[in-house]
Parts: structure tokens; sequence; C-alpha cells
């Protein structure tokens, strides 16, 4: 395919509306698509008024995406059964679908907490416009979804997405958004209480870990723009994944977490335990010697040990085969540097995303060990509604499906920014080392709101 401007693909993918108003396809969805010459993805997509909005691009550069509007938009207020789970999964990655179709959403950390109104316990669109690009090459595609019946309502609704897209233009300025209050839940006084409870000998007896975590509500001077945000902040993680997802008006989830929950090709998977965390060095000798004492510090290894068990024991059942690293390595991050794992399976035929979701979500990176008494935990004593802070975001096709553990992220409302972060407490955490851990998973985003 030659490359065309995006104002020339949009033009081509009209005249391809037009034609397929004489021919009626078979099929329930189909994806036009056009090689395309695409300006800055980020900047597109903050420059657009149509909702919902996906912004996701892999780790290392990997692959970008920015889509707009929903061909299907599945919004889960509740967590419904398993059984109506199975069907919708089952409804909307039909082995008739083009094995292209992506969903892209998240599910909640916990859906036994109150959702985030706008995000519910999961959400996941299937977008009318998308552009996706893979190192130099790039395409916009367009979907249309329905029953025969509604083929031609379909076809006018995607000639509109057409019409109403904006042109591109330069992302928003971050702006003085200095950073005027902060209020965090829990405070420090009730931290040193938790970890007190967590680390005492017959709680940590049964219940080895739980990952404690902390939300800080911050009043800006300005609301900075969230894509604004989520582009600086890609440029100083870009190892990490970044994405964003906004559905209705003034109220946007970005991250840049760092943390794979699994990639999955076919029967290839891959995922990972990342836990364990030191500061980074002002030196390189300072750096290398933080990472070695990581590498050597027995509660930090216990943390990343306790996610590769339950990990390990997770797939075991859905597996032809399981390998894991053995011994830990050091990912470096702009602030921090995390112990790392990587972990590999072949999945026994027939094995799908819903029930690598139900068996790796929330892994013990995020919420504890054992998952129930460790996720009862967090929600009764906690005290703020997680919602997709470490839930688990991405994408599902039929072929290829990934998800990223939502932590390092932030929530935009109309008149103020949330901050989580969260440290794994095991029986030796020391409350204030476990506080000042929360701290520095947050200097990256904190200077960034406060246009440093
Ligand atoms: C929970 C978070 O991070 C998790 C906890 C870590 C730890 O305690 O060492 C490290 C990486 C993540 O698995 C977070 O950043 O909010
Ligand atoms: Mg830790």
């Amino acid at each position: 395919m030659t490359e065309l401007s995006l104002t020339a693909a949009v033009e081509r993918l009209r005249l391809r509306l037009d034609q397929l108003q004489l021919h009626r396809p078979a099929f329930r969805c189909l994806q036009l698509s056009e090689a395309v010459d695409a300006p800055p993805l980020i900047a597109w997509l903050a420059a657009q008024q149509q909702l919902p909005k996906v912004y996701w691009r892999g780790r290392r550069d990997g692959e970008e995406i920015a889509a707009i509007g929903a061909a299907q938009d599945l919004y889960l207020p509740q967590m419904p059964s398993t059984e109506r789970l199975d069907r919708l999964y089952g409804d909307f990655l039909r082995a008739d679908n083009h094995e292209d179709l992506r969903l892209y959403g998240g599910i909640a950390f916990d859906p036994k907490q109150p959702a985030w109104p706008e995000f519910g316990q999961a959400r996941f669109v299937l977008p009318r416009i998308e552009l996706r690009r893979q190192q130099q090459e790039a395409e916009i595609r367009l979907t249309l979804c329905g029953n025969a019946e509604d083929w031609e309502a379909e076809l006018a609704q995607a000639r509109q997405a057409l019409d109403d897209l904006d042109r591109v233009a330069p992302l928003p300025p971050l702006g003085p958004a200095h950073v005027l209050q902060r209020a965090d839940t829990p405070q420090w006084p009730r931290w040193q209480d938790l970890v007190q409870q967590v680390t005492h000998p017959s709680f940590a007896e049964d219940t080895p870990k739980v990952v404690l975590a902390r939300e800080s509500k911050l009043q800006t001077s300005a609301l900075p723009n969230p894509w604004t945000v989520l582009h600086a902040w890609q440029l100083l993680n870009p190892g990490s994944y970044q994405y964003g997802f906004q559905f209705a008006p003034g109220h946007t989830f970005i991250s840049c977490s760092p943390e794979r929950l699994y990639h999955r090709l076919g029967r290839e998977l891959s995922t990972e335990a990342l836990a364990g965390t030191t500061t980074r060095g002002f030196s390189e000798a300072e750096d290398q010697a933080l990472a070695n004492a990581l590498l050597n510090d027995g509660k930090n290894s216990h943390e990343n040990q306790l996610v590769r068990e339950h990990i390990e024991q997770q797939l075991t059942p859905l597996s032809e085969y399981v390998g894991v690293e053995e011994s830990p390595t050091i990912l470096k991050l702009n602030h921090i540097q995390h112990l790392h794992r990587g972990i590999r399976a072949e999945l026994k035929a027939g094995v799908n995303d819903l029930q690598l979701l139900q068996a790796l979500h929330p892994t013990p990176a995020v919420g504890g060990l054992p998952r129930d008494p460790a996720m009862s935990f967090i929600r009764q004593r906690e005290g703020f509604e997680r919602g997709w802070y470490a839930g688990a975001c991405g994408y599902l096709g039929s072929h290829e499906s990934e998800f990223s553990v939502a932590i390092r992220s932030a929530r935009f409302a109309p008149d103020h920014v949330t901050l989580y972060a969260g440290a794994g407490i095991v029986s030796d955490s020391d409350a204030e080392a476990e506080w000042q851990e929360l701290n520095n998973k947050l200097t990256t985003v904190l200077g960034i709101l406060n246009g440093l």
C-alpha cells in the first residue's frame, strides 16, 4: 500500500463506504484500512472531540495506537456472572470476526469495590477510528459492526465519524500547573497502623503479603491536559507502557506503567514478576550499588518471590509448559529500579483471555497473597476506592492480546487530579521505608505536574 496523507486516506475511506452501500457484506464486523503518513498520535488524539478516546503504547518502542469513537462499547458498571461474561466474551471475539479486531479497555482492581462511574468494573471499546503505528508504518482503520438490520445506520455513523474528525494541532502546553493542595488517604499515622497490622506475626503467618496503597488528591492552579501529561511522562519512561482512556468529558485515566500483566501471541504467553523497589543513584557507581543492594536484599527478594510463585501456580493448570527466570534482574525507570523476573508459558489449546485475566489478575504485585484475604483487607481498611488503579488495561484480540498492570497512574476529574502509589508489605517491612517507597513512585509524575 502506498502511504497517503491523513486527509487523502480519509477521503479514500469515504469512497470505500460508498461502495459498501452497494454490496452489503455478509459478516458482522468489518474493518477498512489505509496506509497513512500519520501525525504524532497523542497530539492527534488530544485534538479530537469524539469520545471515547484510547491511547496505547507498548513497552520499548512497541506498537502505538490512538483511537476514537466506538463501533461497540462494552460497559460493565457491575461485574456480571461468569456465565454472562463467557457469553459476552464469545460474542465479541467470535471466530468469524476479523483477526485484527481489537477491544481496548480495562478492568478495575477489585470487582467488589464500588466502581468509578465513568469506567465501570470493566469497559472495552471496539474503536470506530483507529490509528496504529508500528515503527515507521502507520494505518488508519475504520470499523463497522452490527447485525444486518443495523447496516444502514452503521454506514451513516461511520461516515459521520469521518466527517467529525478534527485537524491535528500541537499538544496544549503544560502551563504552570502547580500543585496547590494535596490530600492523602491514608495519611501517615493510619499508614503506620496498617503496616503494623499486616506485619503482625499472627496476621502475616496466613497472609504473607498485602500491597497497601495511597491516593493523593491534588488541586492544581490550572488543570493540565491529561494527554500532555502522558506525553511528558512517556518521554521520561520510554521503557514503560503508556496508555490513557477517556470515556466521558472531563474524566481521563492515564498510566505510565512498567508492569506487564501478560502478552499473548496465539498460545505463547509472556508475563513477569515485578516487585521489589529501590531508588536510582546520582552517579553510575551509586546507581549500581543500589541495584546490587536490591538484588541482595531479603525483604525485596521475598516480595518478588511471592509474586513469581503465585503466577507460576496460576499458569500451571492452563499451560503445557511454564518457564521462569530463576534469578531476578534489574528494571530501571526514571526515578526508581525494580526486581524483575520474566515468565513464559505455552498455553493449552482453547485457553482464552477471560481465563487468563481471571487467573492472573490481580497478581500479588498489586493485591497480595493469598489473594482473597489480602483483597478483603484492602477493601475494608485502605480507605479509598482503587477503581482502575492496579487494575488491568490493554487490548483483547483473537490472535494477540496484551495487558499492563495499571500502576503509576493518574485519574483526571473536571476539577482535580488523583495519583496512586502502592508498596508490597511483607513481614519484615518497615512503615517509614514503605511510605518513602510510595513517595519515590510519585516523583516522576509530581515533577511533571509541578512543571519541573
Ligand atoms: C503497587 C505498585 O507497585 C508494585 C509494588 C512494588 C513494590 O512494592 O516493590 C513494585 C512494583 C509493583 O509491583 C505501585 O506502583 O502502585
Ligand atoms: Mg516494595
